[in-house]
Parts: C-alpha cells; sequence; structure tokens
C-alpha cells in the first residue's frame, strides 16, 4: 500500500501544554481514514500541522512522498489537500455556484498571465467543473441561490463541494456530521463512502465515534494529544485505552 500522506513524531506545544505530542502514522492512497478523540484529544490541531495552518513544533508532514513541514496552507492546497472547516467557510453573500467557483479557481489558477493566455478556456473549465461538483452534492437547483439562504445541512456540502473542486487528491473533512441529525448523518455517510469508492483517500476528523466506527477502514485515536490506538474499527472498539479516554472523560 502506499501512503499518501506520513505523519513523523508530530508535535505541537502551546506553552507547557503539548496539543499533539509525538504523533506518528501514515494514510494510505484509496484509504478512508478517521481520526478521532474526545474533546480537546488535540484533532484540530493535528489536522491543521497537517494542512499548514499551524507550524508544528517539531516533526515532519510528507504528502506524496514530499516533505510539506512548514509549508503555507495555500501551497500544501495546490499540492493536492483539500479540507473543510468545523466552523463553515462559505462565503453567505456570494452565490453558491459563485462559492465553487473559488475553490475551482484555486485548482486552475488563474492570475494575470494565465489570464493572458488562455483565460476563456480556463473560464470555461471552472465553471464546468463548478456545475459538475454543484450536481455531485445535489445543490445544482441553488446555483443562483446566496449561499447565507441554504440551510445549514446545504452549506456542509456546499462546503465540500469546493473543497472537491480542487480536485484533491487528499480530501479531509472536519466534523462533517457536527450539527447534524441522524438521518442527514446517514446521508453523509452515504456520500462520504461513495466518494471513496470513486477512488478518493479520505480523512475524516470526528469528535464522534458513531460515523466514523461505521465507515472508516483505519482509525487513529488521539487522547492529551498522544496516539492512542492505531487501527482497524473493530479493534479500536474494544480498547481498553480508548474506552477509557471516551468514558472516563467529561464527554464524547
Ligand atoms: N492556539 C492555541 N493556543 C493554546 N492552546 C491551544 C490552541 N489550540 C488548541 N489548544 C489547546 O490544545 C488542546 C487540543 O485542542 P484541539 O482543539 O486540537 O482539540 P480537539 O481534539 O480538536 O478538540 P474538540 O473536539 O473539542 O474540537 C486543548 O487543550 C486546547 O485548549
Amino acid at each position: 500500500m502506499t501512503a499518501i500522506l506520513e505523519l513523523d513524531h508530530l508535535t505541537r506545544a502551546f506553552g507547557g501544554l503539548k496539543a499533539v505530542d509525538d504523533v506518528s502514522t501514515q494514510v494510505h492512497q484509496g484509504e478512508l481514514f478517521g481520526l478521532i478523540g474526545p474533546n480537546g484529544a488535540g484533532k484540530t490541531t493535528l489536522f491543521n500541522l497537517i494542512s499548514g495552518f499551524t507550524p508544528p513544533s517539531s516533526g515532519e508532514v510528507r504528502f506524496k512522498g514530499e516533505v510539506i513541514t512548514g509549508l503555507s496552507a495555500h501551497k500544501i492546497a495546490h499540492k493536492g489537500m483539500s479540507r473543510t472547516f468545523q466552523n463553515l467557510r462559505v462565503f453567505p453573500n456570494m452565490t453558491v455556484f459563485d462559492n465553487i467557483s473559488v475553490g475551482a479557481l484555486g485548482m486552475i489558477g488563474v492570475g494575470p498571465i494565465s489570464s493572458l493566455f488562455g483565460g476563456k478556456a480556463r473560464a470555461k473549465d471552472i465553471s464546468e467543473r463548478s456545475y459538475e461538483m454543484l450536481e455531485r452534492v445535489g445543490l445544482a437547483d441553488h446555483a443562483d441561490d446566496l449561499a447565507a439562504n441554504l440551510s445549514y445541512g446545504k452549506r456542509k456540502y456546499l462546503e465540500i463541494a469546493r473543497a472537491l473542486a480542487m480536485k484533491p487528491d487528499l480530501l479531509i473533512l472536519d466534523e462533517p456530521a457536527a450539527g447534524m441529525n441522524d438521518s442527514e448523518t446517514t446521508e453523509l455517510a452515504h456520500f462520504i463512502t461513495g466518494l471513496n469508492k470513486e477512488g478518493l483517500t479520505i480523512m475524516l476528523v470526528e469528535h464522534d465515534m458513531g460515523l466514523v466506527m461505521g465507515i472508516c477502514e483505519r482509525l487513529v485515536v488521539l487522547a492529551s494529544g498522544r496516539k492512542i490506538a492505531d487501527d482497524v474499527p473493530a479493534v479500536v472498539r474494544q480498547d481498553p485505552g480508548v474506552l477509557e479516554a471516551y468514558l472516563g472523560g467529561d464527554e464524547g
């Protein structure tokens, strides 16, 4: 199995607190991989270290074999890693279509030089890609609506569509099920599984075990910044350390 993402002894300290403490693991090409842990376990921090939003205190991140530690989030995105955010970052005053075009624009790259050479072709690419993604997430009928007018659940799909518009090799979803009810979560699980079956490598970061246990092939569990399990769901589910981290905490 080829590793698309390799984390090598990653640590991030905030003052005296190690939010991520010596975490190593790999995500394999084509895998549906889950990162879970109770509140404050370090999931978001690890996610930010991977996607370039926070630099690590020590350790290395390799993506498609290339060291990306310390690169900006923008550069990492261009290398083929797209992410969504726990707190939605759609542009409320833009249309649904334009929100997605921003993602497609990021993929194709538009600047003064590129608009001189083949600007029209690029605009066509962006438009086609954007519509394709709108259809993919079932928002084609909402193309001209303001993003602000979409329901919370639909805005989540809009964010995923924008990330997909960048044609990522690795899609990282940050707590996509947060705020969703059971039937919405089930629908989301089908959607994520479908993307993965088409060959997309996905890393799912979730607070809640349910969704992740149900659809992920492999899981890493964090607690107090440290990796306490790294295995298939059936094994992780039985792990005494994991049970204690979840049941012993104040939530989860
Ligand atoms: N910028 C920061 N400055 C100081 N401490 C931070 C910072 N970011 C995170 N922390 C601390 O690091 C620890 C891990 O936080 P993190 O948000 O990564 O956990 P999490 O697993 O994503 O939690 P949740 O499920 O609640 O989102 C927490 O104790 C948090 O308070």
